[in-house]
């Protein structure tokens, strides 16, 4: 996307979305194959700190379910809101991704559940027990993201914050299989996926350990760690653009060492970072998802400052030799 030479920096948009959404926490970003942002974020509720008792169990059903919509679809050149949906459905929203059919995945840790949304008002597939914290094929324990094989349809399922695998379940929702309990280091919070198409691969954001692991999406192989001190301690989401060999985009998360919240673009093969970003108009809070479009457009929802950044890359002319 660009000529030999210039190097490339992702830069805040500074005037988008042109009018502010009405958003909670932000928690999960998807696009649609016609590259419409996807968002999916809280409304009034909120994650805190007594959200959930020791087993993982929810404490606010009395709330009810989010009467906000939760599922918003917004212009990726102007902010504005397409569509509007997923009211009364979701307690806690967590991760969302689409299909190559643009049907919606989404987790929510309140529930413990997955849904896959089509267009009608009743979910296709619903896996796990509602409030039901779990560790086996019909429950998970605050499950986290998915993603889907756009060849075969497997869907897979990052489980969770109080779970450590990887679960494959086919299109339908058959349990196939599930990965992670026999790694050396188990996943601490596997938080977000991304299926890279080119690779056949799939990668999570093993959020606790800081790194980011990726295994072949036929066997579960493990085939590539990338962990970087720049990062440190914790890593939030991941995004893959299938371009120039293969970039991963990152954001990383607060941790007790006094790194910058940023996010990353790393090479695929080489493992070298080749940019870091973040907003200039205000502070990354809890960089929480990052999704990346085919021109190169990167968005990053924020789930401490309710709000998404839009970056773009611009192009700084390497300061070629005299
Ligand atoms: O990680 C947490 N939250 C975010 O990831 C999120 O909001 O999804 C969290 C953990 C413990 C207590 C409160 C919040």
């Amino acid at each position: 996307r660009h000529g030999a030479g210039a190097t490339v920096h992702l830069g805040e948009v500074a005037d988008w979305p042109e009018v502010p959404l009405q958003l909670g926490q932000v928690s999960g970003l998807a696009l649609d194959s016609d590259g419409n942002l996807i968002i999916f974020h809280r409304g009034d509720h909120r994650w805190g700190l007594n959200s959930f008792d020791i087993q993982g169990r929810y404490q606010q059903r009395s709330f009810g379910p989010i009467q906000q919509s939760t599922i918003l679809v917004v212009d990726p050149n102007k902010g504005s809101v397409l569509k509007a949906s997923g009211r009364n459905m979701f307690y806690l929203p967590h991760g969302i991704s689409t299909d190559k059919d643009d049907n919606y995945w989404v987790t929510d840790v309140a529930l413990h559940q997955v849904f896959k949304l089509g267009n009608k008002d009743r979910p296709v597939v619903v896996l796990g027990e509602a409030f039901e914290p779990g560790n086996d094929r019909n429950h998970f324990c605050k499950p986290t993201d998915v993603a889907v094989d756009p060849v075969t349809g497997n869907v897979f399922v990052s489980d969770g914050y109080c779970n450590s695998r990887i679960i494959v379940f086919s299109p339908e929702g058959k349990f196939i299989t599930e990965w992670g309990a026999g790694i050396r280091i188990p996943f601490s919070v596997p938080h977000s996926l991304v299926f890279l198409p080119d690779k056949r691969e799939l990668c999570v954001a093993d959020r606790e350990n800081g790194r980011i692991q990726c295994f072949l999406a036929e066997s579960g192989d493990f085939t590539k760690e990338i962990k970087k001190d720049e990062f440190g301690g914790k890593v939030f989401a991941v995004s893959y653009a299938p371009v120039h060999g293969g970039l991963m985009y990152a954001v990383n998360g607060r941790s007790g060492l006094s790194v910058p919240l940023q996010g990353f673009v790393v090479n695929y093969s080489t493992k070298e970072i080749l940019d870091t970003f973040s907003p200039e108009s205000q502070e990354f809070r809890m960089p929480h998802d990052i999704v990346v479009s085919r021109d190169g457009t990167v968005f990053v929802g924020d789930a401490d400052t309710n709000s998404v950044i839009k970056f773009t890359e611009t192009f700084v002319q390497a300061h070629l030799k005299p």
